[in-house]
């Protein structure tokens, strides 16, 4: 078999071990945005089913699915995706059937991948399923699990589902010590498997892709083509420097985003952005993310605490915010959010609480571009075109702040208000959204997939029915 170096040779990349951050890819060519770095199969992956929402284990999607028969856990869409996951099943499904109909109900999609990862270990030291260079459990052996910095409740909750998978499975030589272990790592290490739009699907571990180091600027992306992983450079990646992707949603100040980071994946992030905290940049950037609007309507500055603590000063105009108005604003806030009528989605609350979150907080805030992009989904919902397309426009200024350069949610969000536009009949405007998507998600996405394809249709459609509307009445088309 091939070892890792020279397989990832082929691919320019090589695997360096920084002292601060553990193993590293790093790129022994340059590499172009747009340009795939790496792509991986799972070594492991499983669809985030429940008891309301069921996906193919083969493929992830959920038309026409009939369950296995025999463990009625796993879903199929048909017989190519059962056949492929045959020789798998066929060891899962023996055990599941061995589990009463109770436990059965706590077979969760996490508990479903460990017992996953258990199989294919078996099925690979059996030569049943052949191993590649890219393709085998020393890679996953490999993984960081950070242990000792996980606290006692998290320990105690991978012991009792370590325990569920050690009943499962029933070998004798695992041990729920190691199970226990290799949760951590399935939680510093898995991957989140989205649709093109970004939508969860389920989870996946692609021991090779994660490799790669987080950082809140990555050079790189990584984006799903059904369950296989596929590493995009970003930006021009020259020879010899470390690929990065984000692990995180990283809209959000940088005392927020390495809060995250220290929760789940145990590090302090020194990436350019991070490295700013509490200079008056970054101060500047969590005023206008997650601060408060000034007093003055027509007034967009960013509020700081004033120095003896009594309210915050508009840094533009200087006019100043009493704290006690804020703090009334914000606990109405707060108990809306936790209202009947919030949590049942109902528009007109949403309505009245992004009224509500206008008035305390500044139109970069990300919670109100979140009850907006919520308003934008609702109003989808009722076909009511117009609202959406009026919440959509309101969010891309905020996206462009938080997803600067090539990020796929800003192409996104510019293809939303393409489709939007172009549906109202606005084809001069839905031209020129659909082009921003197109320029970014070309390099996100590559330009082979079919949702690609699909937007690239759409873009030149608009511009064909555009030229249309600029011939005369009475001109004639000669074909
Ligand atoms: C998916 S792994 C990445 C590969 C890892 N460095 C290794 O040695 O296997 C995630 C872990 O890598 C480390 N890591 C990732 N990005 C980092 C960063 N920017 N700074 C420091 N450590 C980082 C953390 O320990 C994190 O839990």
């Amino acid at each position: 078999m091939e070892d890792l170096p020279s397989a990832l040779r082929d691919f320019g990349l090589t695997v360096s071990i920084l002292p601060e951050k553990g193993r590293c890819l790093v790129s022994t060519r340059d590499f172009y945005p747009g340009e795939v770095i790496i792509s991986q199969e799972p070594y492991v992956c499983v669809p985030n089913n429940s008891l309301v929402n069921s996906r193919c284990d083969g493929c992830f999607v959920s038309r026409n699915l009939k369950k296995c028969s025999a463990c009625q856990v796993a879903w199929y869409c048909g017989s190519s995706c059962q056949k492929l996951d045959w020789k798998l099943h066929r060891l899962e499904c023996q055990l599941l059937c061995r589990l009463d109909e109770e436990r059965r109900k706590f077979v969760t999609p996490s508990i479903r991948l460990m017992v996953k990862l258990y199989i294919r270990r078996k099925l690979q030291n059996e030569k049943v399923i052949p191993t590649t260079a890219t393709d085998n459990h020393s890679l996953v052996e490999a993984l960081v699990a950070h242990m000792s910095d996980i606290d006692e409740k998290q320990l105690v909750l991978y012991a009792q589902m370590a325990n569920l998978v050690n009943l499962i499975l029933q070998w004798p030589e695992t041990s729920i010590k190691e199970i226990a272990e290799n949760f951590s790592k399935l939680a510093c290490n898995a991957h989140t498997i989205c649709d093109s739009e970004l939508r969860p699907l389920g989870t996946g571990l692609y021991p090779v892709v994660s490799i790669i180091n987080h950082s809140c600027l990555p050079n790189a992306v990584l984006v799903f083509e059904g369950r296989l992983a596929v590493v995009r450079a970003v930006h021009h990646i020259l020879k010899g420097a470390e690929v990065s992707i984000s692990y995180i949603e990283t809209a959000g100040s940088t005392v927020t985003r390495q809060k995250a980071l220290r929760e789940q994946y145990h590090f302090t992030c020194r990436c350019p952005r991070c490295i700013k905290v509490w200079q008056y940049d970054d101060i500047q950037e969590s005023a206008f993310l997650e601060g408060y609007s000034c007093k003055d309507d027509e007034c967009d500055g960013f509020l700081l605490r004033d120095s003896d603590d009594k309210g915050f000063i508009c840094q533009k105009c200087g006019r100043t915010r009493n704290k006690e108005d804020v703090k009334k604003l914000a606990s109405e806030v707060k108990a809306m959010s936790a209202s009947s009528g919030y949590n049942q989605g109902a528009i007109s609350v949403y309505k009245k609480f992004e009224n509500l979150q206008r008035k305390l907080f500044h139109p970069f805030s990300i919670c109100l571009m979140q009850t907006r992009e919520k308003l934008l989904q609702l109003s989808m919902n009722l076909e009511d075109w117009r609202e959406a397309l009026a919440y959509c426009k309101l969010t891309i200024p905020v996206y462009q702040r938080l997803y600067p350069g090539f990020h796929p949610l800003l192409g996104l969000q510019y293809y939303t208000c393409g489709k939007l536009e172009w549906l109202l009949g606005n084809t001069e405007d839905a031209i020129k959204s659909l082009t921003m998507a197109v320029d970014i998600l070309r390099i996100t996405h590559g330009t082979n997939t079919a949702f690609i394809k699909d937007l690239l249709m759409k873009l030149e459609e608009a511009r064909a029915e555009a030229s249309d509307k600029l011939l005369p009445d009475d001109a004639i088309v000669v074909s």
